[in-house]
């Protein structure tokens, strides 16, 4: 039995959903708006009947519920939280993993879905404090696939450059892309792969507490300092710390992280002794550093340090042939953990996926393949487990770039890769050097393609 709290103004839904949730074992407190939601958590923070998971509804009469779960983390709550949102505000949903939501689910709700995520949210709560925390050397994941198409090639190509070095890196996504996914490779293949990977997300460190984090405190540092407490650089000693989100990093925080890495010490907060700290620095980010720290918000002397090597993880609807093979993977990761036997996606289901452009990436991928094995009673998952909102969204979306559909494959191809130069041009602030680098073709050839695919 767990005490959860569901924010929700549709009460004819809240009650429904209530009922069923106590029908299952749990206690559930149901509000209706942000002011609402904050003060049943504060009421409750810390004490022995505080909730365990957060459902909240994504738009509120007061505000959308990834404003509330900010200033959540910002008071350093970490309370796991689950996002119902209609499929139409999905992009929202996956923005809201990286303002710390544990996970999303579509409505309408299905009940065996949301069990299921529950569960996971549930079986999470007792280890949200850092988002990976490893004393143990990282082992080859079978979790983990490649790819095959030129770009992953290309990437990992990167990560078996770098990785030995003990350089500095910056691996640059959109969400859900599998940075981290990257950043483990790199510790993996380091010299450093016997000793420690910790992983911290920064977006969900509260303001005040990201620097005893990262760097510890002494007892009576500050109130709530009732013991000395060792940061994630000292855990991370002889190995590898990868911070994720580090653009939301406060930029206090970046001045004693560049000092860190500068000098190779920490100062725990109200000590005067220095530790010696021996770390390799893997940094994530989603949005751009350098135009971020033109406007002002990350140090760019922290970046210049940082950006000893940037490696870009491409968005999953520029892997081309790598889709069939993460399908595959996900589908047999799914199979086994809820143990199903789902043998193939029907032909229908397996287009609808092909034109999607998934604005979530792998995380998406495989939350809708999960979604779709848990509620396939046969072999070949059909369109019958995927919501009817889904299909005709997916298909809507689908539609848009009309020169996209269609089974004309040049003109496919075309399409894509216009796409992609676009996207490529724009990372790396129209640098047409670097763009043909990281395109893997010379720069005459992408001058001739700018000019045929019209690319201003
Ligand atoms: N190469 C891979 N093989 C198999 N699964 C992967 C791979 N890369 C990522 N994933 C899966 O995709 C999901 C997202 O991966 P990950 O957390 O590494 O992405 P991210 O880019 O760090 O996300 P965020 O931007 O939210 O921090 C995870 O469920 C992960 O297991």
């Amino acid at each position: 039995m767990a005490h959860l709290l569901l924010v929700e103004d549709d009460t004819t839904f809240s009650k429904l959903l209530s009922n069923f949730l106590g029908k299952h074992g749990h206690e559930v407190q149901v509000c209706s708006t942000i002011a609402g939601a904050k003060d049943a958590i504060r009421s409750k923070a810390g004490a022995s009947d505080d909730f365990a998971v957060l459902m909240l509804d994504y738009r509120l009469p007061d505000g959308n519920s990834l404003d509330l779960l900010k200033s959540l983390r910002e008071e350093g709550n970490r309370t796991p939280a689950l996002i119902m949102t209609s499929f139409n505000d999905i992009r929202t949903a996956v923005n809201a993993m990286q303002s710390g939501a544990f996970d999303y689910i579509t409505k309408p709700v299905n009940p065996e879905e949301l069990l299921m995520v529950l569960k996971e949210a549930l079986n999470r709560k007792t280890t949200v404090s850092v988002k990976t925390t490893s004393r143990k050397p990282e082992k080859q994941s079978l979790d983990f696939i490649e790819g095959n198409s030129k770009i992953s090639k290309q990437l990992y190509e990167y990560v078996r450059l770098v990785a030995p070095t003990d350089m500095s890196v910056i691996i640059q996504g959109e969400s859900g892309t599998g940075k981290e996914h990257v950043a483990k490779s790199i510790h993996r293949l380091s010299k450093r792969a016997d000793g420690p990977f910790v992983a911290i997300d920064c977006g969900s460190l509260s303001k005040d507490l990201a620097a005893s984090e990262l760097f510890g405190h002494k007892k009576g540092a500050f109130t709530g300092a009732l013991t000395d407490k060792i940061g994630q650089f000292e855990a991370a000693d002889g190995g590898t710390l990868f911070l994720d989100e580090i653009g939301n990093l406060g930029y206090d925080v970046q001045i004693k992280l560049l000092r860190a890495l500068q000098e190779r010490i920490v100062v725990p907060i109200g000590s005067t002794q220095p530790v010696k700290v021996d770390v390799r620095l893997i940094a994530a980010t989603n949005e751009d550093l350098l135009t971020i720290s033109s406007n002002g918000d990350f140090r760019e002397d922290l970046y210049h340090r940082l950006n000893e090597f940037k490696i870009q993880v491409p968005a999953l609807r520029d892997r081309g042939e790598d889709l069939g093979v993460f399908i595959q993977h996900f589908v047999d990761k799914a199979n086994e953990e809820l143990d199903k036997n789902v043998r193939q996606l029907s032909k229908e289901v397996m287009d609808i996926f092909m034109k999607y452009d998934w604005p979530g990436n792998l995380r998406e991928l495989n939350n809708v393949i999960k979604r779709l094995v848990l509620l396939s009673k046969e072999e070949t998952a059909d369109l019958k487990a995927l919501p009817q909102e889904m299909i005709t969204t997916m298909e809507n979306i689908a539609a848009k770039p009309a020169l996209a559909t269609g089974s004309d494959l040049k003109l496919l191809q075309e399409t894509h890769e216009k796409e992609m130069i676009e996207k490529v041009l724009q990372d790396v602030r129209y640098n047409k050097s670097k763009a043909a680098k990281l395109l893997n073709i010379d720069r005459k050839t992408l001058y001739y393609k700018i000019e045929k695919y019209h690319i201003e």
